[in-house]
């Protein structure tokens, strides 16, 4: 993992990938300079297909939430035609005749607007917020569930930090759009149009004088859409950056206080922290020019209606409560032109964040399940390397050409250089990645063929990671067989001597091990994960220094148990400790990626080559 400063810009390229167009500037530029036409359009064909999908279980929701927010405008939008008519038609009647009954009408239908517009509003609000966060939450597990699928080399490429940033900040510029823009949209554009058409029914004259103000408002919300684009993607950027250095920072939290980074921690964070802060601060500048402008334009445009419409009263050309309307009218004309403007950031978040998370969907799984899986069973345990080449992405290549056969039964030990290629071999039977060319084979079966569940029941991987999930100790061993009872449990730690520390615990079996099993030791976790390969009980059990961090004791103890352990299946064993390789049928020595050495220990250590000189250099320091 790095915690170098420059981080961000290198994610940022790594992520081009499953970027979306406007992800940051320098994706959009590639784009652009490549004159990519085709790319753009693929995007943005994904992300609609994304819309559509998740629009797509609420499609007759969404009408009738449309024509509540419909029936909402429309009421709300009726108050000053209401007054118009009050002040015209209906004080005259009491002036001139005495009678109130017009007024009360007005009244009337003024109270019935009133409810009708509350209930509509109530009900689009509850409702609205219920199906967007129903989409919201169906996308977040739709994604969830696309990473879980994702392979171990898309994981080892993107680190945790951008995959957490598509889980939060997407996610939330994906709910704002949902939640807000479309009511803003729908609210706004409905209200320009029927005020537009209810001024120029009431006084066309007068409309005419109001609208010249329009090409202002257009040429102000252009400019304020384009500054305030980059704006926000500047901050959305800088948010993302943010989130991607604290997930790191705080993933290598040990290594960042063992080697004291804190302060050169603290000082990228601050200038991340910065960078937002500035980004912010800039959006927020462009809103106070663009809101204060249109409310000055808007101000301006009543002045001016007051003025000509005043003139137009004395003269007879137009009554008093048409300029009443018109100034009232006229304030809600210009707020939704500035909230159109302001949608405009919503959707462009939005759009960008559809096409990043669209872009994950599409991901290829590298490793992916057979459409017509060939059934296994349980296996005899013959592992079969036929010329694979294998290199991680484009690097250089680490197994030029491997043929190796495991027959099923044997324990196999791999020892050679670091970077030799061991890990990378028990990966490839694992099949966390597949082979550029040539086959893995497992009892004859091309690995790509198996089910995941055949691949998975048969075939288990340890590492010295030594994963432990949040839960008891007894749980996490019972995830090598779910369902297995307590028994059965109990006997698999017995196996590989872990009941001993167990028993000591407070709370046994029980006993609950915290974040990442933190609250055992390294070679405690280790006895868990062996004690839940025992319960799995696989044809083949690849052990990657797996050994590692137990004490020689424990070791010891665990060699033992090994012997028991491995009695009847396929190993593989890849050790730096020539302890653990003693207990192997057959030894093979790796160099960049070929097999220089194959023989059983005693063979290898009676020979002259690199193993017999590690063996004896081994039983020097013994000594
Ligand atoms: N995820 C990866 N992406 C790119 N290159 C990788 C990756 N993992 C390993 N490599 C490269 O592949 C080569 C073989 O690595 P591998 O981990 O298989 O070696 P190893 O023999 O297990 O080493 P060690 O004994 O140190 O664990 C190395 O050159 C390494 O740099």
């Amino acid at each position: 993992m790095s915690l170098d400063q420059k981080t961000a810009p290198a994610e940022r390229a790594e992520a081009e990938d499953w970027k979306g167009r406007s992800d940051d500037a320098d994706a959009e530029r590639t784009l652009a300079e490549s004159d990519d036409q085709a790319s753009l359009v693929r995007i943005r064909r994904r992300s609609f297909h994304l819309l559509g999908w998740m629009l797509n279980p609420h499609k007759r929701a969404m009408v009738t939430l449309g024509a509540m927010l419909v029936v909402g405008t429309l009421a709300s939008l009726a108050g000053p035609f209401l007054a118009m008519l009050a002040i015209d038609h209906a004080i005259p009647q009491i002036t001139e005749r005495g009678s109130y009954t017009y007024l009360i009408w007005i009244a009337v239908a003024f109270a019935l607007i009133s409810v009708v517009y509350y209930a509509s509003t109530r009900l689009f609000i509850v409702y609205s917020a219920k199906i967007s966060q129903e989409m919201l939450a169906r996308l977040r597990k739709r994604v969830f569930r696309k990473f879980q699928q994702l392979s171990v080399s898309f994981h080892e490429r993107f680190t945790s930090g951008r995959v957490v940033s598509r889980q939060t900040s997407d996610m939330e510029s994906i709910n704002e759009l949902a939640s807000q823009g479309a009511e803003e949209l729908i609210v706004s554009s409905l209200s320009i149009v029927v005020i537009g058409a209810v001024l120029a029914v009431m006084d066309p004259v007068l409309a005419l004088a109001a609208f010249v103000a329009i090409p202002c408002m257009i040429v102000l919300a252009r400019w304020f859409s384009r500054v305030s684009a980059i704006a926000y993607r500047r901050s959305r950027e800088t948010v993302a950056d943010l989130i991607v250095y604290f997930v790191e920072s705080m993933g290598g939290i040990k290594a960042v206080q063992s080697y004291r980074r804190e302060d050169r921690d603290r000082e990228i964070f601050h200038r991340l922290n910065q960078a937002n802060r500035y980004a912010q601060a800039k959006g927020f500048k462009h809103n106070a020019k663009f809101g204060g402008g249109t409310k000055l334009i808007g101000n301006a445009v009543i002045v001016g209606v007051l003025l000509f419409g005043g003139w137009r009263v004395m003269n007879g050309d137009t009554e008093i409560g048409v300029l009443a309307a018109f100034v009232l009218y006229l304030k809600r004309f210009f707020d939704p032109i500035q909230e159109l403007a302001m949608f405009y950031n919503t959707l462009q978040s939005g759009s960008a964040a559809l096409e990043k998370l669209s872009g994950v969907l599409d991901e290829p799984v590298e490793v992916a399940d057979p459409e017509r899986p060939e059934p296994l069973g349980t296996a005899r345990g013959e592992v079969v390397f036929t010329d694979v080449e294998f290199r991680y992405r484009d690097d250089e290549v680490v197994l030029p050409g491997l043929n190796l056969t495991v027959p099923a039964g044997q324990t196999v030990a791999m020892v050679g250089a670091t970077g030799a290629g061991k890990t990378t071999i028990a990966k490839l039977v694992s099949r966390f990645y597949d082979p550029n060319k040539g086959r893995v084979e497992l009892d004859g079966r091309d690995l790509r063929d198996l089910s995941d569940e055949d691949l998975r029941a048969n075939v288990v991987l340890i590492t010295q990671e030594n994963f432990l999930f949040d839960g008891t100790i007894a749980e996490n061993i019972e995830l090598g067989r779910p369902g297995a009872d307590r028994e059965e449990i109990e006997r698999a730690a017995k196996v590989v001597g872990a009941d001993e520390f167990v028993r000591d615990l407070p709370e046994g079996f029980d006993t609950h091990v915290k974040k990442r099993g933190g609250r055992l030791s390294a070679g405690q976790r280790q006895l868990v994960v062996f004690a839940r390969a025992v319960l799995a009980d696989p044809r083949v059990l690849i052990l990657d220094e797996a050994t590692s961090s137990l004490d020689i004791p424990s070791e010891r103890l665990v060699q033992r148990a090994l012997k028991t352990i491995l009695a009847d299946r396929t190993a593989v064993i890849i050790a730096h400790r020539l302890s653990t390789v003693e207990i192997a049928d057959r030894v093979l020595v790796l160099d960049s990626g070929r097999i220089t050495e194959d023989g059983s220990p005693s063979e290898l250590t009676a020979g002259e080559g690199g193993y017999a000189r590690l063996h004896r250099q081994w039983e020097d320091s013994l000594v």
